[in-house]
């Protein structure tokens, strides 16, 4: 991919979001007769009946199916910690990747739990790590936003595609669910960046803590995002331009991922703000792709009510997180999994001699 030009990596972007379809109806309108057939009131499971009939929708078939699940867990620094926006220095970043590579980070633990895999994509950490890490650098983390372009076009474009390569090889393997997560100290400085523009929130409203920063860092952070809308001058109505100019480069591959399985016709549960950025790029460069994309918790972060609003998703868990990851994301697989038993397994009304609704 580092060989295409520009053009090329437009023209392929362009391609994929082009093989994005809406869901298929006629399996929807199936599965809600199945639905009203059970014996509960009707629409009594709430969501979990949605998600069943989203998922039948994205699989285009009545008795949709899980097979194999996992977290494309996307990895990459920022040049903007220089600004003192992050309460951990940049070496947590590669660290935290080993602790993810040996098995020991949150998102192993509930990965575990909900028999998922996680997959550990190096999109551009700031410098090159070894072990059992997918290797798809871009760059050695993006420029400091605050006092110029994150990255450049052809660098946003590398990563939303190498986003894209990584689902259509794990959908390859077999893989038909999967979660957003992602690591990078100070990411959520460019995810503010990006729902602020992309949702037309002021800065104020949408910069939390994220790791946990001060009164004073919050001040430099807010400061910092309004330098990069400055500086950098990005159009709101143009995410590509969101992306390279105020975004990371984990974030444009959490999008790309998000495109193609969306192509593919598999469902993608959205963590947490971050994440939720990087599905708001997806969104506004192919709008029909948030019919595939799943909601997981609501996040602590204050901006990411804005982002779920942006997409128009409702979370369905809220347990007070703001990790990222992933975690919230692999809770949701349970949930995913419950809708789908709730489908096959629940008796109709006829089956077990229920009476039904008399007025
Ligand atoms: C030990 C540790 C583990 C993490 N796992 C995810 N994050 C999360 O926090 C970071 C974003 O917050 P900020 O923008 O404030 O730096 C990202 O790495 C994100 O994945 C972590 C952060 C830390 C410190
Ligand atoms: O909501 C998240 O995903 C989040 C919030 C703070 C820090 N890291 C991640």
């Amino acid at each position: 991919m580092a060989d295409l030009t520009e053009d090329q990596l437009y023209a392929r972007l362009q391609e994929l979001i082009g093989r994005i379809s809406d869901l298929d109806e006629e399996a929807m309108t199936t599965i809600q007769g199945r639905l009203d057939s059970l014996t509960k009131p009707q629409g009594s499971l709430g969501q979990l009946e949605t998600l069943a009939k989203q998922l039948g929708g994205i699989q285009r078939t009545s008795s949709p199916k899980i097979l194999k699940k996992a977290v494309l867990l996307m990895a990459g620094d920022h040049g903007v910690v220089e600004e003192g926006v992050s309460a951990f220095p940049q070496e947590v970043t590669p660290q935290m990747a080993y602790n993810i590579m040996s098995g020991g980070a949150a998102i192993n633990v509930l990965t575990r739990q909900a028999k998922a895999d996680v997959f550990l994509t190096d999109v551009g950490i700031a410098f090159p790590l070894e072990g059992d890490i997918i290797h798809k650098r871009v760059a050695n983390g993006t420029k400091n936003m605050a006092k110029g372009p994150a990255m450049t076009r052809q660098e946003a474009l590398q990563a939303l595609l190498v986003g894209a390569e990584v689902a259509a090889e794990k959908i390859q393997a077999g893989y038909n669910l999967f979660a957003t997560g992602e690591l990078g100290i100070g990411n959520t400085t460019p995810s503010s960046a990006i729902v602020a523009l992309l949702t037309n929130s002021s800065v104020e409203d949408v910069v939390g803590r994220g790791t946990g920063i001060d009164d004073a860092g919050l001040i430099r952070k807010r400061s910092a995002i309004e330098k990069a809308i400055e500086v950098n001058q990005p159009d709101a109505t143009d995410a590509l331009d969101v992306l390279t100019k105020v975004g990371g480069l984990e974030i444009a591959a959490i999008a790309g991922s998000i495109l193609q399985a969306a192509a593919s016709h598999v469902p993608f549960v959205i963590d947490g703000f971050i994440s939720t950025a990087g599905a708001l790029i997806a969104a506004k460069l192919a709008p029909k792709s948030t019919a595939y994309m799943i909601p997981s918790h609501g996040s602590v972060e204050i901006g990411h009510c804005k982002a779920l609003a942006g997409l128009g998703l409702d979370p369905v868990l809220n347990l007070n997180m703001r990790l990222g990851e992933g975690t919230g994301a692999a809770i949701t697989f349970y949930i995913v999994e419950a809708a789908l038993h709730i489908l096959e397994e629940m008796a109709t009304f006829a089956d077990a001699g229920v009476s039904e609704k008399s007025n």
